[in-house]
Formats: structure tokens, C-alpha cells, sequence
């Protein structure tokens, strides 16, 4: 298909509905709520006062908040959220904002940038979590630049992009990979190294995908180049490292260390930075600003002199001087260890940050790329002349708020669009995979795949009797279709969410919880997965009173992520044959797919079979011993 550069103003203005559909959300949940309501819901917090105060990685300034009563918060305020304080009760024109870098039960630290105001430090505060805005912004900034692309091998780039030019590949060279690959992957791999362009790889669950970007990250930086691993997510970022590293590779994680797992913290930038001469010299410095910070401070509030507030305001103006050179030092570091780097490791959102603001690429590698719209991935385009992206256009799309610009394209992601511009040329699908018994793989296989995937002989087998106490017995086949029908468990409508749960469903979810618990299973290796929010939290708040560490998400929160066994609750059950968003079939198909020994699913086989796929999936099961009734399942009397 033929595009103009039109298309990057369309992409723009479907931008722009999409940030007038959060914005329209978070308004009508303001509007909707008065501020103690706001405070409920874990969206507010009032009555803070500051009580300590630290400079933390990279100067920023680490305040820590605990309300003035010491109760503890909402459990709604994450570490990483962005958060406005103001004056509890007087008006100021500009909150300060923050990011929450460590969120506890009854303390709030937050990161600071720059210096918060005096107001932070006097008398009570109010805290809103806010939407963040800055991620737009660098959008159509690179959706500009990507239509500027004007001269010669830019231009190129461009129509390539755009579907007007065949993507190039140079003659593949047989390097021999540094790791055992199967076939298709091995293949994937050179394809890759020799696109001048782009690359797809498309990893259907469990095939290895990452893996496959590792691979070519070894050999990319074996051949001299300097890597960008990117992705929407940053647990997807997180995996990319520590693939990385695991291979031996320089890699660094460019992320506020609140939104990089704990694990990982070691080698992000802030932290490597930390050991450098350089910036041991500016915490020197930023210490010696501080302190006099504090002096003018107390000249200010103790009585009013001109003596007193001249001193002040020499000590501060030498403070702000004593912090210009302590970030030219710093800043220094920072180049110096991003140089050192073969691998910069970074969310696309994050690329504009400024660190990172002039760093160029010979090659971008991008993981769960079907999970990001266009705008975003575009934003990895421009950092390097070529690129491989690797996702699953049969898992969950983008997310897209906005009907309207999900339809008009934005649900479309980069990865897709280009397969769709330039066909299967462009792509390697991976078909074996290491995760699910072969039984868990087949139905999915079959519908979403062409029925190609290969479970690989070390998990083909793979059954729950291993990892459960010698000698216990559990009816646990390694899928299972729990039928509710005629049982009457009808879903309801949550009145604030308009989202859906299923108590009935609910009870033998938790009786199958129970069950595997004492057949001796891991809370760790055990989820449960359902569609709606609704039916997502109730089950939350039932489940992680049995134990803590059982996962409890909705199917969108899970994708990625794998277990021994996973609890699926499909939860519609109407009269009416009414799925709702059980018909978009990729969410299905990341539900189905994340177990490795055991899939459980609850359903009412009345209303599931008004669909095809759901017929197909619960006549499979009926065929071949994996189905039961609820009306003759023995957990289900254990179920309160
Ligand atoms: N050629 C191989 N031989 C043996 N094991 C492999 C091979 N390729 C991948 N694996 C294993 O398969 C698992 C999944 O790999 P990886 O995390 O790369 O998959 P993915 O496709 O990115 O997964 P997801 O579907 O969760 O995104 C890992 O445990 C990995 O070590």
C-alpha cells in the first residue's frame, strides 16, 4: 500500500483524541468524586507532612512524606506513579511534581528533580497521583521529525516506513550463535543481522523471542555496533537486560530506578554513574549546596533582618552555583559511562529523557513490539538506521483508550502495519515452543496459529504430579473446562466500574486455590487470570487471604508472564449468549496461553458456546477426558 507523509498528521491527530480520552477519564473520575471520595479511592492523599529529606541518585531530592497521624495509605500509590503536592489547604499556582520512588504502608518517599518549593516543608499537604503528559509530547515531536525526513538515505528510511519502498537485506553470513537455537530461530537471527531496514520476528508464547533478540545483540556487538534494546514496558526492558547481561554484554538500564525492578538496580545508569570520580566529586558539591540551602532557610524564618536576608541570599545564590557545577560534573559521568556501554537498555517513553537526548544507534531492538502504537515505536525508529522488532500480533494489541483512534488506526502497531505493508517477506515466525505440555499448546496452535506450533521435548510432557507432594491425588489434567451451566451463577455489573464479576465462579476458583495449595503446589507457580477488573479484584480480595504470594491480575496485566498453573475465570454468564470483549480472541489466546502444567478454566458453556471459538475450545475438551461439570465436581461443596 502507497502512503504520503500525510499519514504521520493522522497518526497525530488520532494522538490527540486519545490524550482528550484520558484526560475526559480523569476528569470525569474528579468530577465524580469529592476529594474525600478522591482520598478513598487511593487517588488523593491528605494530611502529609514532609519528615526527612536526602539527595538522592543523580541529585535528585528524596523527600519522604508520612500523614500527620501516621495511618497508613490507600494500597492504590505505586512506586514509579507521578504525583502533584500542593498546600493542603492554601491554593498555589504550580504543584510540585514528583515521581513516588518508594512507596511503604505509612511513608511516601518522593524524587524531586529540581528543588521543591518552600510550601513542602511548611505545614499540611495534599497529594494527586496524575496522568503524565510528557509521554505524548515526545510523540508528536517524533512524529514531526519522522515527516521531516527529507534527504537522501533518510528520505529512503521514510518511503520504507511508509510502504512505498521494499526494506533491503544484506546477504546473510553464517556467524555460528553463541547459544544452541532451533531452526527457525537461527534463522530469524541472521535475517535480522542482515536487515538494512527492518526485521520482524514474530514469537507466538513461549518460542523464545526474546531470546532471539539476545542473540542478535551478541553478534551485533560482536560485529562493533552499539545497541538500543527498547520496549513499551518496563518489565519488557527489564528482560532485555538481563538477557543481555547474561550473555556477557556491557549493558546499561537507563530508567528511574523506581520503575526498574529492584533486582536490576545495580546497573542502571543513576547507580553505575554513582561509583564514578566524577560524581563522587558532585555529591561533594550538591552536599555543600544543601547545607547552605538550609542555612538561607533559616535566616529567612529566623525574624526579619536586613543582615539576615542578605545572608541568605548570598548563600544562596552561591548554593545554585555550587549545584550548576555539580551537574556539569555529573553530567560528565553520565557521558563517560554511557560511552563505555555496548548496550543501552531504556522504555521508548524514556528515550526523550534527557540523558539520552542526543545518543544515536547503529541497530534498535525492539521486544513486545505488538503491544505499542505506532507514535510510540517510532520514537526506537528514530534513534537507529535499522531495526528488528519481534511481538505476536495474535496476543493483546495496544492499549487504546479512544474507540475512535483505536478504529482510525492507533490500536494498529508499528510491527503490524509494516507486515501488513510489505507482507510475510519481511517476518520469521518461531514455532517451537518451552512453555506449555503439548495438550495446553494445541487448541491455541490450532485456531491462532495454523496449528504450526511445536512443543519443544523437554515440556511437551509436562504435567503437575512433579511439582506437587509425592503421592497426592488431584484431578488436574494439563487442561481443564470447569462447566457452570444451569448452576445459575449469573455475572453482575460493578455500579462505579461498570465492570463484571462472577461470584459463583469466584467460590470455585478459590475452592481450586485451596485444592492445589494443599496438594502442595507453590503459591509462587499458581494465578488466576480473568478478563474484567471487576472479577479480577474480587477474587484478589479472596485469594490473598489464602496466600500472598499467589498472583491475582486481569489477562491484560498478565501477558508476558508465565506459571505452572493458571486459574482462568471467563465469568460472563447472561441469557443472552452476551461475550463482550471475550470476542476479541487474542485476549483469549494470551489466557490460554501462559500455563506450563495446568490450565483451569471456569465457564458456563450456555453462554460461551454462542461464540465458535468457545464451542470448538469446550467440545475439545469434552472429546478428550479434559472436561467436568460443576454440578459433579467435588471442590465445589468446599468452595466458602
Ligand atoms: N533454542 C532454545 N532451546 C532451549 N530453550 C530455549 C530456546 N529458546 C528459548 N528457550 C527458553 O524458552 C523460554 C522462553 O524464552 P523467551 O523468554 O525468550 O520467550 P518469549 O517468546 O520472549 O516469551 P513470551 O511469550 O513470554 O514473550 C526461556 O526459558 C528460554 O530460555
Amino acid at each position: 500500500m502507497s502512503r504520503d507523509v500525510s499519514f504521520f498528521d493522522q497518526l497525530g491527530r488520532l494522538l490527540s483524541l486519545e490524550r482528550e480520552a484520558e484526560r475526559a477519564r480523569s476528569a470525569a473520575l474528579s468530577e465524580r468524586l469529592t476529594l474525600s471520595e478522591r482520598a478513598e479511592q487511593g487517588l488523593s492523599v491528605l494530611d502529609l507532612e514532609s519528615i526527612e529529606e536526602e539527595v538522592g541518585l543523580g541529585g535528585r531530592i528524596l523527600i519522604t512524606l508520612a500523614r500527620a497521624d501516621r495511618a497508613p495509605f490507600p494500597a492504590r500509590i505505586h512506586n514509579g506513579d507521578s504525583v502533584a503536592v500542593m498546600p493542603r489547604r492554601a491554593e498555589v499556582k504550580e504543584p510540585a511534581q514528583a515521581l513516588v520512588s518508594r512507596a511503604t504502608r505509612t511513608r511516601l518517599q518522593l524524587a524531586f528533580d529540581r528543588a521543591p518549593p518552600p510550601f513542602l516543608h511548611e505545614g499540611l499537604l495534599r497529594l494527586d497521583v496524575v496522568p503524565n503528559d510528557v509521554t505524548y509530547e515526545r510523540m508528536r515531536a517524533g512524529l514531526a521529525r519522522v515527516k521531516a525526513l527529507e534527504k537522501g538515505v533518510e528520505r529512503r528510511r521514510r518511503e520504507v516506513l511508509l510502504g512505498n519502498e521494499p526494506p533491503r537485506f544484506e546477504k546473510p553470513s553464517a556467524t555460528p550463535p553463541s547459544r544452541p537455537l532451533n531452526p527457525e530461530q537461527a534463522d530469524a537471527v541472521s535475517r535480522a543481522l542482515a536487515a538494512e531496514d527492518f526485521f520482524l520476528v514474530h514469537g507466538p508464547p513461549g518460542t523464545g523471542k526474546s531470546t532471539v533478540l539476545a542473540e542478535v545483540a551478541v553478534q551485533a556487538v560482536a560485529r562493533g555496533e552499539r545497541l538500543l534494546c527498547t520496549a513499551a514496558s518496563n518489565a519488557a526492558v527489564d528482560h532485555l537486560l538481563e538477557l543481555c547481561l547474561e550473555q556477557g554484554l556491557r549493558a546499561i538500564r537507563v530508567g528511574h530506578p523506581a520503575r526498574v525492578a529492584p533486582r536490576f538496580q545495580e546497573h542502571t545508569l543513576d547507580i553505575v554513574v554513582e561509583e564514578h570520580p566524577d560524581r563522587v566529586l558532585s555529591r561533594e558539591l550538591f552536599d555543600e549546596a544543601f547545607s547552605l540551602f538550609g542555612y538561607a532557610r533559616r535566616q529567612r524564618t529566623q525574624g526579619r533582618s536586613r543582615e539576615r536576608f542578605s545572608n541568605a541570599r548570598s548563600s544562596t545564590a552561591e548554593a545554585k552555583g555550587l549545584m550548576d557545577d555539580a551537574r556539569a560534573l555529573e553530567r560528565k559521568a553520565v557521558r563517560a559511562v554511557l560511552e563505555r556501554a555496548q548496550v543501552i537498555c531504556v522504555t521508548l517513553a524514556s528515550l526523550g529523557s534527557g540523558v539520552l537526548a542526543h545518543e544515536e544507534f547503529d541497530r534498535a531492538l525492539i521486544d513486545e513490539a505488538t503491544q505499542a502504537t505506532e507514535p510510540l515505536t517510532l520514537l526506537g525508529f528514530l534513534r537507529a538506521p535499522k531495526l528488528v522488532l519481534a511481538g505476536d500480533p495474535q496476543q493483546l494489541p495496544p492499549t487504546v483508550l479512544s474507540q475512535e483512534a483505536a478504529k482510525a488506526g492507533l490500536g494498529v502497531s508499528l510491527f503490524e502495519r509494516l507486515l501488513g505493508d510489505h507482507g510475510e517477506g519481511v517476518k520469521r515466525m518461531l514455532r517451537e515452543q518451552y512453555r506449555m505440555n503439548a495438550r495446553i499448546m494445541e487448541f491455541p496452535s490450532r485456531e491462532m496459529y495454523g496449528g504450526e506450533l511445536r512443543a519443544h521435548e523437554s515440556v511437551a510432557g509436562r504435567t503437575l504430579a512433579p511439582v506437587l507432594t509425592p503421592g497426592v491425588e488431584l484431578d488436574a489434567p494439563p487442561v481443564l473446562f470447569l462447566d457452570t451451566a444451569g448452576k445459575g451463577f449469573e455475572e453482575q455489573e460493578e455500579e462505579s466500574t461498570h465492570s463484571l464479576f462472577n461470584p459463583g465462579e469466584g467460590d470455585l476458583i478459590v475452592a481450586r486455590v485451596k485444592a492445589l495449595l494443599a496438594a502442595g503446589l507453590s503459591p509462587r507457580e499458581l494465578a488466576v487470570i480473568a478478563p474484567y477488573s471487576a472479577q479480577a479484584f474480587h477474587l484478589r480480595e479472596r485469594v490473598e487471604t489464602l496466600s500472598p504470594d499467589i498472583e491475582v491480575d486481569t489477562v491484560d496485566a498478565f501477558q508476558g508472564r508465565e506459571k505452572d498453573a493458571i486459574l482462568v475465570s471467563l465469568t460472563r454468564s447472561n441469557a443472552d449468549g452476551n461475550l463482550g470483549f471475550l470476542t476479541d480472541l487474542r485476549r483469549m489466546n494470551v489466557a490460554m496461553t501462559r500455563a506450563r502444567r495446568h490450565l483451569f478454566v471456569v465457564g458456563d458453556s450456555a453462554t460461551l458456546s454462542a461464540h465458535p471459538f468457545y464451542a470448538r475450545f469446550i467440545e475439545g475438551t469434552q472429546s478428550d477426558g479434559s472436561y467436568r461439570s460443576s454440578w459433579e465436581w467435588p471442590e465445589a461443596e468446599h468452595s466458602d
